[in-house]
């Protein structure tokens, strides 16, 4: 059965389709959606999802009538640069993209942040369809932010650009590395925890199937997960305001990611740490305990890591964090769960109680 949402933003929504065995039918969604056939498309995806998904796209695609290039870049965080984005423009001017040209992310949210940026940057913006085959992905995937990595910081070269459609074939889920799978439910964790308490409490009964790749559970797993990211953008495209709760995390996170060097720590492990980082602070500034007791044993009971890497530099973390899109005019804007199911967005966290939970954090065990 296939499940579908809308992300509601009036000329730009757009539907997510979610299904087992989606691929197959593919030119079909092509042509529903008005992807024209006179300008070629272009394929980006990388060297792991390339051999297992990459014939069958393009074949389902060109037996449509459509004309269609690709360009494999290598997996892994690192292709989120300036660099792979030129090659990737390089082979758009080489297959003749125009201007009525649609680029297609074949991958996880490594090669959907990096087609995207080029969708919004070639030729000043084209049409892209977001085909994600990575748990994480049903986060990166809906909302059209688009970006690389700066070694500075993450996602620091982007912009704002939504797809035509997220069209995302649960069967390819299972061919998924254990590692992962656990890296991206973290975000499923997250869109429970910054919006609904029952759905955080389904997910952690329901940890061993999730992890076991259990369709059913994926399933209504991601359709929830989904239902979250499309109705927080829906409401704030551009984060001017409640978007930030989506951060929930990150902005340790994202810190992490770079001091560790990009694709050490996954980006979901990185944002497990934060994410219990975030709610020990929320104790500390007074909400309830049971904030950090619960959120930490969700995330090890994912088998997730709760606690930041020893040998990594107090003073880098901190440095990398004030390069965070929410420090703004000296301050630090932290979100803060209050409860299991809510947060709120503290424009006032003092820099000095963050590095306190930073270095206990390195500390316990
Ligand atoms: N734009 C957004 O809103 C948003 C949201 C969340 C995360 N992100 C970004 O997404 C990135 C992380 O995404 P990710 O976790 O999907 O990483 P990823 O794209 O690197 O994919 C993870 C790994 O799985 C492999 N892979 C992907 N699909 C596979 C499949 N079906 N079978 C086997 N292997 C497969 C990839 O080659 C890679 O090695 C980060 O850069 C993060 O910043 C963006
Ligand atoms: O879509 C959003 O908004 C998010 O914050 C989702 C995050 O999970 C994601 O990692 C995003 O890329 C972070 O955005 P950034 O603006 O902090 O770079
Ligand atoms: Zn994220």
């Amino acid at each position: 059965m296939i499940k579908e949402l809308t992300v509601n933003l009036g000329e730009r929504s757009y539907p997510i389709y979610i299904g087992e065995g989606l691929l197959s039918e593919i030119g079909a969604y092509f042509e529903k959606h008005g992807i024209g056939k006179g300008s070629p498309l272009l394929i980006v995806t990388d060297t792991h999802v390339g051999p297992k998904y990459l014939k069958e796209v393009a074949g389902r695609l060109e037996s449509a009538g459509y004309k269609v290039a690709a360009h494999t870049v290598d997996s892994g965080e690192k292709s989120k640069s300036l660099a792979v984005l030129e090659d990737v423009v390089a082979t758009a001017l080489e297959a003749g993209l125009d201007r009525k040209s649609t680029v297609i992310a074949l991958g996880g949210g490594v090669v959907g942040d990096l087609a995207g940026f080029v969708a919004a940057s070639y030729m000043r913006g084209i049409r892209f369809v977001q085909v994600p085959t990575t748990i994480l992905a049903h986060d990166s995937s809906v909302g059209g932010k688009v970006a690389v990595n700066h070694p500075l910081a993450k996602n620091i070269i982007g912009a704002f650009h939504q797809p035509e459609m997220v069209f995302y074939d649960t069967q390819t889920l299972q061919s998924l590395p254990d590692r992962e799978v656990r890296a991206g439910l973290s975000e499923m964790i997250k869109h429970g925890l910054i919006w609904d308490a029952e759905f955080t409490a389904w997910c952690e009964e329901n940890a061993g199937k999730l992890v076991g790749l259990d369709s059913e559970a994926l399933q209504h797993g991601l359709y929830m997960g989904c239902s979250v990211k499309a109705a927080v953008v829906s409401k704030d495209e551009r984060e001017n305001d409640l978007r930030a709760i989506l951060n929930l995390g990150h902005t340790l996170g994202h810190a992490l990611e770079a001091v560790a060097g990009y694709g050490e720590l996954l980006h979901g492990e990185a944002i497990a740490i934060g994410m219990v980082a975030a709610a020990k602070l929320a104790v500390k500034l007074g909400y309830p305990e049971h904030i950090d007791t619960v959120t930490e044993r969700i995330f090890r009971k994912f088998g997730l890591p709760v606690r930041i890497p020893a040998h990594l530099d107090t003073h880098e973390i901190m440095r990398a964090m004030m390069h965070d899109k929410k420090f703004n005019e000296g301050k630090m804007v932290y979100i803060i769960p209050t409860d299991i199911g809510k947060v709120v967005i503290d424009k006032n966290v003092s820099a000095e109680s963050v590095k306190q939970i930073v270095n206990r954090m390195k500390q316990e065990d």
